[in-house]
Order: C-alpha cells, then sequence, then structure tokens
C-alpha cells in the first residue's frame, strides 16, 4: 500500500481522474499566512461533469452485491489508517488544529469508513403482514441515487467520511464539494478511495465556487439528495432551493450548547471534562459548549478550576509539538471572536483570562486568539444568542432546575447539550426536558460511528452516523402482491 506525502497531489477528481483548471485557489496556512499548495478551482461546468459521471455509474454500483461494495470501504479505512500520519500533518496545516488532534479527527474518519463497510452488508428489507388472503407485503431498500455532498472546514476529513461512506454503504454514487479553506484533506481522503478497487464515477470531487456548484447540483433532477454540514444560514438557502425538485435533504448545523452544571458534582471532573470539549479545535466545534450554566453555589468554585486550567493552554502553530491550541481559521473569524468577547466586557461580563487577539511575535501572520474565560455573563450579550465558533468559555449562574432548562431551552438551536449531575433521577428528568438532539451526560463525548449525531430545530434535519446516517441514503419502496 502506498505512503503519500501529499505534496502537489491535491486535485479535483471526475471519472477517477484529476481535473485541471485554469483558475486556482491557493490554500493558506492559518498559524502563519503561508501557502500550502494550489488547487484547481472548478465552477458550473465542472460540477456537471462530476454529475454526468456519478449518474453514469449509479447503476452499476447500486447493482454491486452489499459485501462487494463493503470490500471498497475495508479498502478505503485501510488506507487512511496506512496513511494517518502525513494526512494528519495536511490537515493541521491547511486547518490549524494541533497534530495530535488532528491524527484523532483521521482516526474518527476511518472508523466512519470501516463501520459502514460492515453496516452495508446488513442492508435488508421487511416482510410486512398481508392486508388481504394471498397478499405480500415486501419492503426493500433502495438507493437514493446521486447524492450531493457538502462538507465544512472544521472537522474537514470526519465530514467528508461521515457522508460518504453510508452514501457509498447504501449504493449511491456521490459528487462532493469540499470548503474552500480547506479542500486539501478531503481531495487526499477521495484520492485514497480511488486508489481502492472503487468503479470510476462512483466518487467525484469538485473543489470551487460555492454558490455556483450549490445551484448546479440543485436545479439538476439527477442528483436526488443533498446532505450538506455547514452553517445555519446555508443550510435554510439549500432547503429553500432544494424545494423545487423536492430533493431529499440532511442538514448537519450550527448549534448553541449548554453545559449545565449541578451543585452534587466533583468540580475538579467537571472542569477538565468542560474545558477539553470548549478548547478542541479552538472552540470551533458545532457540539462544542457555548454557555456554562454553573448551579450558583458551586459557581466561584468552578470558575476559578476553569480559569486556572485554561490559563495553562499552550498556543501555537498545530505542527508544533508544544501546541494544545491553533488559531481560528481565518481573520473574520478572529474578528468576529473578539467582537463577542468586547460585547460581553461591555455589558457587564468579567473577564478571568485571555480575552485578546495575539498579534505579536510568532502569532504575529497567524488568527490567534488567547483561551478567554468570562465569568458573570447574561442573556442581553451576543454571546448568550449565538455560535460563538471560537476559544471563549462564558460562564453564567442559575438556581434551580426549573429555570435553567426553561433558559437552555430558549435557544431557537438545538444539536447538543451537556449536564453534569450525580443524581439519577435528575439525570433523567432533565436529558428528557432539554430540547437538544444530543445530550451528554457527565462527559462530552459525542461523536461515534454507532450513533446518531444531529439536532433539532435550527440545528438541522436527520442525522449521520449508526443506521440512521445510512437510512438517510435510502428510499423505501413497497412491493404488494396477489400471490393467487
Ligand atoms: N451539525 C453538525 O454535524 C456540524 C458539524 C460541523 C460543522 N457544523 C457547523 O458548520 C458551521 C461552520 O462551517 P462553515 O463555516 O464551513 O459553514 P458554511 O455554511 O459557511 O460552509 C459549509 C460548506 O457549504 C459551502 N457553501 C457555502 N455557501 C454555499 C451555497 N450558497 N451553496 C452551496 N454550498 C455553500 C461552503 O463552501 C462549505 O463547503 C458551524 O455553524 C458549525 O456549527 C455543523
Ligand atoms: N465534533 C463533531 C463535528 C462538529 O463540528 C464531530 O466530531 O462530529
Amino acid at each position: 500500500m502506498l505512503v503519500h506525502a501529499w505534496k502537489d497531489e491535491a486535485s479535483c477528481w471526475i471519472n477517477g481522474e484529476r481535473q485541471t483548471s485554469s483558475e486556482k485557489l491557493e490554500v493558506v496556512d492559518p498559524a502563519t499566512g503561508e501557502s500550502v499548495s494550489e488547487v484547481p478551482w472548478g465552477g458550473t461546468e465542472m460540477a456537471e461533469k462530476a454529475v454526468e459521471a456519478a449518474w453514469s455509474a449509479f447503476p452499476e454500483w447500486s447493482n454491486r452485491l452489499p459485501h462487494e461494495r463493503a470490500e471498497v470501504l475495508k479498502e478505503w479505512a485501510a488506507g487512511i489508517r496506512h496513511n494517518k500520519n502525513s494526512l494528519a500533518e495536511l490537515l493541521s496545516r491547511e486547518q490549524g488544529k494541533p497534530v495530535a488532534e488532528a491524527l484523532g479527527e483521521i482516526e474518527v474518519a476511518a472508523s466512519f469508513v470501516e463501520w459502514y463497510g460492515e453496516e452495508a452488508k446488513r442492508l435488508g428489507g421487511e416482510v410486512l403482514p398481508p392486508g388481504k388472503r394471498g397478499q405480500q407485503i415486501t419492503v426493500l431498500h433502495r438507493p437514493v441515487g446521486v447524492a450531493a455532498l457538502i462538507t465544512p472546514w472544521n472537522y474537514p476529513a470526519a465530514m467528508v467520511t461521515r457522508k460518504v461512506a453510508p452514501a457509498l454503504a447504501a449504493g449511491c454514487t456521490v459528487v462532493i464539494k469540499p470548503a474552500s479553506e480547506t479542500p486539501l484533506i478531503a481531495a487526499a481522503l477521495i484520492q485514497l478511495l480511488i486508489e481502492t478497487e472503487l468503479p470510476s464515477g462512483v466518487a467525484n470531487l469538485v473543489i470551487g465556487d460555492a454558490k455556483l456548484i450549490g445551484k448546479t447540483w440543485l436545479e439538476d433532477h439527477r442528483v436526488r439528495k443533498i446532505s450538506f454540514t455547514g452553517s445555519t444560514a446555508v443550510g435554510k438557502e439549500l432547503m429553500r432551493q432544494g424545494a423545487d425538485q423536492m430533493k431529499r435533504l440532511s442538514l448537519e448545523l450550527g448549534g448553541n450548547a449548554p453545559a449545565i452544571v449541578f451543585d452534587d458534582v466533583d468540580c475538579d471532573r467537571v472542569a477538565d471534562a468542560i474545558v477539553d470539549n470548549k478548547f478542541e479545535n479552538c472552540g470551533q466545534m458545532c457540539n462544542g459548549i457555548n454557555l456554562i450554566y454553573a448551579q450558583e453555589s458551586v459557581r466561584e468554585e468552578l470558575e476559578e478550576k476553569i480559569r486556572s486550567r485554561v490559563a495553562k493552554i499552550m498556543v501555537g502553530r498545530g505542527t508544533d509539538k508544544k501546541s494544545q491550541m491553533g488559531p481560528l481559521i481565518n481573520q473574520a473569524a478572529q474578528e468576529k471572536v473578539a467582537f463577542f468577547v468586547e460585547d460581553a466586557v461591555n455589558k457587564g461580563a468579567r473577564l478571568l483570562c485571555g480575552g485578546e487577539k495575539l498579534t505579536t511575535g510568532e502569532y504575529a501572520d497567524g488568527f490567534f486568539y488567547s483561551p478567554t474565560v468570562l465569568a458573570g455573563v447574561e442573556s442581553g450579550m451576543a454571546l448568550t444568542e449565538e455560535e460563538v465558533f471560537g476559544p471563549v468559555a462564558p460562564i453564567l449562574s442559575f438556581q434551580s432546575e426549573s429555570e435553567v432548562i426553561e433558559r437552555s431551552n430558549r435557544t431557537p438551536y438545538g444539536l447538543a447539550a451537556y449536564l453534569f449531575t450525580n443524581d439519577a433521577r435528575r439525570i433523567k428528568r432533565v436529558s428528557e426536558a432539554l430540547d437538544f438532539g444530543m445530550i451528554g451526560v457527565n462527559g462530552t463525548s459525542l461523536s461515534f460511528p454507532q450513533s446518531p449525531f444531529g439536532g433539532v430545530k435550527e440545528s438541522g434535519v436527520g442525522r449521520e452516523g449508526g443506521r440512521y446516517g445510512l437510512e438517510e441514503f435510502l428510499e423505501l419502496k413497497s412491493i404488494l402482491t396477489m400471490l393467487d
């Protein structure tokens, strides 16, 4: 098996072939502003060509035996794991996260491929009780068809495989558009997929103008499914555009996750869990904690335990082994975080640590922001309403269970919520009352291949992960047969 260095290899892929373009996209390291690589930049023409290839490949791929599709996925997972170190380095350079975190993401990416390879073999149908004598009712699961997959920059490896693997397992063929900030890791993963026994045209990748490519795929009748991960604003726009042709849609969108800490906990363990989650990927995580609600009697203790941990986080370039947190993805993200902190402080929040753009020395050319903790946060501050998507831990106080449930549910988002308590009855009551798609109880890890990942309300439609993620790429067909 080949080990790649990923130098000057990035490309768009259609029908198993590299694509060229007169226009190029320069991919920049957010830690240094240095160029990492150039990739071809596509538009309408390349997007159409990709659909043509996926459409032509669909009959053969969808008719393959499930275990044959599984073989390809197994080979892909092995290729990813075989190349994990160079993939993690590439991911860190274009996205900014520390290499150790990037390695973790590559393993998650491979685990989804492996899991869906296994699940592909279990795809079955159903025979239902007859409605009249001599009748047989059979329900088949059929692949939706050509699926268009659009992915974000924050987890640019795992979000690609979490879509591609179930789509291929179901028998769909795919066209993929990664975020322009992080096309290299997507191109590398698709190259590894193409290096398996995958028939040409089953997986196609177009890097380029998001609006043009999105419009082309939404207007093409041959594309039957859109699976999108990204911001709620773009998700809503795709839903509007998809309505014309009744496209099947899966939307994994933004969140505004509360972490509720009751007063019966061990504050050291809770502070560890909260800081791990909040500062992963520089706070750029859809299920990242956005608001920390501390019950008043433990608030001061928790504030201090969180502050002391956050003050020690080493910030630096992701490829530097000492770094525990990298830069934000770009200048706009850095400015947005600065705005949220300034707004909160102006409205009365207390800065416990951080609170500044890092702009000198080794940080001068990157988009760094210091790990920040704010206390005394109250509703009315902009960061209580919106997803901050940065390294800021805002702490609020609450008195009673009913009050904190009501305040947590006030958001239009509903992706993830976290709850810390040792009271079993309270765990049941509160986790059932919180209006979110995923609840972490006494822990903050939510992403596993077998578990459904996704939100309610404006956090999206549908689920990724587990058998639910496979169902997103399947249609039901009922066959009602009279046998005599
Ligand atoms: N729920 C989840 O599973 C999940 C996972 C990761 C990220 N997210 C969310 O993603 C957001 C961050 O990602 P982002 O900034 O890359 O989001 P984004 O919406 O700006 O972009 C996401 C993708 O959509 C593309 N895009 C942008 N405009 C488009 C258009 N008009 N038509 C078609 N495609 C278009 C982008 O190029 C990118 O590939 C956050 O809100 C985060 O919470 C959600
Ligand atoms: N952490 C999430 C991605 C959200 O941004 C995951 O691993 O699925």
